[in-house]
């Protein structure tokens, strides 16, 4: 092996000779380096102009001999440390600097980033002798690393078996005490702004954290810090400038983490780019967002729509070279909810996304005949749709009864759900509808995610109402009802009538319940109910309002007559009066008893029409 790495641009043919001769020098392991290996190191500098380094291993061999240009080195790509490899490289970077100059930051952060053992830099003299030779290694703590030198060569003394068994077992020590590390690893997250186009950037950006740190959470990474940059532009290579790059990369190795998570999409190049240079998983919003679907889903049809979006996502950045491929696609854990591993090569993932697309076909018509079907049953449907985690599923499980999971987690919900209403309880009778759960909304949804999750609200397009579930008491609120009207347009469903439910009622001081109540009715269009979720009594005037709402379609589910609807009402009406507050969740049950029978006997009359007429 006597490859030459790094900038061999207008090398004679001598100076490669030179250089390949490197690799003839072994270097023992009680020993940083050894006069020889300097000699060759300093001959090829001063013959070329240029720094060249040797990256020794444990063992003693020369294992890559790199030449830069006079102010620094490229190291090449040597692939990731594999965690079975321990926390080292095992490679020690000796190198020259031809302008005499101490350890740069650029020699601390490969030293940093790719887990080197050790990196030397020996300063040259105007001569081209060596005057001294200055190194560091890693250690915990922050810096992480530490510096020895400059000194005379002589008196350079280091066991470097020694030293790194001791820094081994130092290491290992302080992992050990750490608290049950996160299944899928540590992160850091950055975000990015365009100070130029977005100046009110950091508080958008403060906003935006917040909802990545909740995902993060939730796909089950551990967050160790948070970096937010404000920038005249985007750096079209790195996102990030090249020293703050720099700084992560000492931070991640400071905190121990393992993946950078971008609050932003990042294009293939760039995704891999970071990658290279900071040795370091990267993931951008999408993947984060993708991996939580694949997590979850549940159904058949989930799982597949998932797989479909993952596998799009990485076809992508399967255009560039292969080398990365695990880097680069799927998601924290490589993680895809299907049969396949999602580092497979561009044919097969091809193949796989035209029989997935042909299966999800199959299933929609399957679904088509079952909505059919439920459409000449004639029972009304109502769809429950809203931002992520606002308690969709919650108001679900409360007002039918049901069992769905509902969590404090983004993206609990990833099948539609549905469940017959009853209500009964409510004072309607033997009358029914469909609620059916859908899917979580999220700012800047993922596009091809958008598309596959389509399908789970065909469902929702044959809704006769649409509750817009909002979490009154999150302080984006204005912002979580703009993202779920916007999707609503763009799946079409922005036509259906809408009642807007405030929820989450319960967190809110009363008083400013009241306000955003007042306030909202006065500027929304939609009907505006406010409840919890999480307490069955305070539907009720959500219960009226789809009453309302539903008129005529209502009477139609109800299979008994005058009668039935009416008669067991009263008891089952167990609404105790309000106390302070709670006649937020006005109800004209509640208000006076009497209108709770006219509404009853009109809801009869109406039964009777229908009946009538069928
Ligand atoms: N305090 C309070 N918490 C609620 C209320 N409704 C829901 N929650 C909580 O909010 C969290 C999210 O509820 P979910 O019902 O899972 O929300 P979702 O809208 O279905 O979320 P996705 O399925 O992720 O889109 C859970 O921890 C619920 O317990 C409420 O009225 N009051
Ligand atoms: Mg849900």
């Amino acid at each position: 092996m006597t490859e030459i790495y790094g900038n061999k641009t207008g090398l004679s043919p001598a100076a490669v000779r030179t250089l390949e001769r490197i690799y003839r020098r072994r270097v023992p392991i009680e020993h940083l380096t050894t006069p020889e290996l300097v000699r060759s190191l300093v001959d090829a500098s001063v013959e070329t102009g240029r720094q060249v380094g040797a990256l020794v291993h444990r063992s003693g061999q020369v294992d890559y001999v790199v030449v830069g240009d006079a102010g620094k080195l490229m190291l090449p790509d040597i692939g990731r440390l594999r965690a079975a490899e321990g926390r080292f490289r095992g490679l020690r970077l000796i190198h020259t600097h031809v302008r005499g100059e101490a350890l740069s930051r650029d020699d601390l952060v490969d030293l940093v980033r790719m887990r080197l053992d050790l990196v030397a830099a020996i300063q040259m003299a105007p001569s081209g002798d060596p005057r001294s030779i200055m190194y560091a290694h890693n250690v915990p703590g922050n810096p992480p690393y530490r510096e020895i030198g400059p000194m005379p060569l002589s008196k350079v003394d280091v066991h470097v078996g020694q030293l790194m068994a001791d820094l081994e077992r130092e290491f290992s020590t302080l992992s050990g005490t750490r608290a049950v590390r996160a299944k899928d690893g540590r992160a850091i997250l950055v975000h990015v702004f365009d100070k130029s186009r977005s100046p009110g950037g950091a508080g958008m950006a403060e906003v935006s954290m917040r909802e990545l740190r909740e995902l993060a959470y939730t796909a089950g990474v551990e967050v160790v810090d948070s970096i937010v940059q404000g920038r005249e532009h985007i750096d079209p290579k790195f996102v990030v400038g090249r020293g703050k790059l720099d700084d992560i990369i000492l931070r991640a190795v400071e905190l121990d983490a393992d993946v950078l998570v971008f609050d932003r999409n990042l294009t293939p190049a760039q995704a891999s780019a970071i990658a290279k240079t900071s040795d370091l998983k990267v993931i951008d919003r999408t993947q984060l967002i993708l991996d939580i679907f694949a997590q979850r889903a549940e159904g058949r049809d989930g799982k597949l729509q998932v797989e479909l979006a993952q596998l799009k996502y990485s076809l992508q950045r399967l255009g560039q070279k292969d080398d990365s491929l695990s880097r680069l696609t799927g998601g924290i854990g490589g993680r895809g909810p299907g049969e396949t591993k999602l580092e497979i090569g561009r044919r097969r993932a091809k193949e796989r996304v035209t029989h997935l697309e042909h299966q999800l076909k199959q299933l929609a018509k399957q679904r088509e005949q079952r909505r059919r079907k439920r459409t000449r049953e004639g029972i009304p449907i109502v769809a429950i749709v809203g931002y992520t985690n606002a308690g969709k599923s919650t108001l679900l499980n409360t007002m039918t009864g049901a069992d769905v999971l509902a969590e404090d987690k983004l993206f609990a919900t990833l099948d539609t759900r549905s469940r017959i209403l009853k209500v009964g309880w409510a004072g309607y009778g033997d009358r029914e509808v469909v609620l059916t759960d859908t899917v979580g909304f999220i700012r800047d949804l993922p596009k091809d995610l958008f598309a596959a999750f389509r399908a789970t609200f065909e469902e929702a397009a044959d809704a006769d109402v649409l509750l817009h579930v909002v979490d009154a008491s999150d302080p984006d609120k204005e912002g979580h009802i703009q993202t779920t009207e916007n999707l609503l347009a763009e799946l079409d469903l922005d036509g259906i009538p809408r009642i807007l439910v405030y929820n989450k009622a319960d967190l809110l001081e009363p008083i400013n319940a009241k306000a955003m109540l007042r306030a909202a009715r006065s500027h929304e269009e939609a009907e505006v109910v406010m409840v919890s979720a999480t307490q069955r009594e305070t539907t009720l005037p959500l219960i009226e309002s789809i009453a309302r709402k539903l008129e005529g379609r209502w009477d139609a589910s109800a299979k008994g007559g005058w009668a039935n609807a009416a008669a067991p009402v009263s008891e089952e009406l167990e609404v105790s009066p309000a106390e302070d507050g709670t006649e937020l969740f006005e109800s004209s049950h509640l208000s006076h008893q009497g209108s709770l029978h006219e509404m009853l006997a009109a809801a009869g009359k109406r039964t009777r029409r229908v009946s009538v007429s069928s």
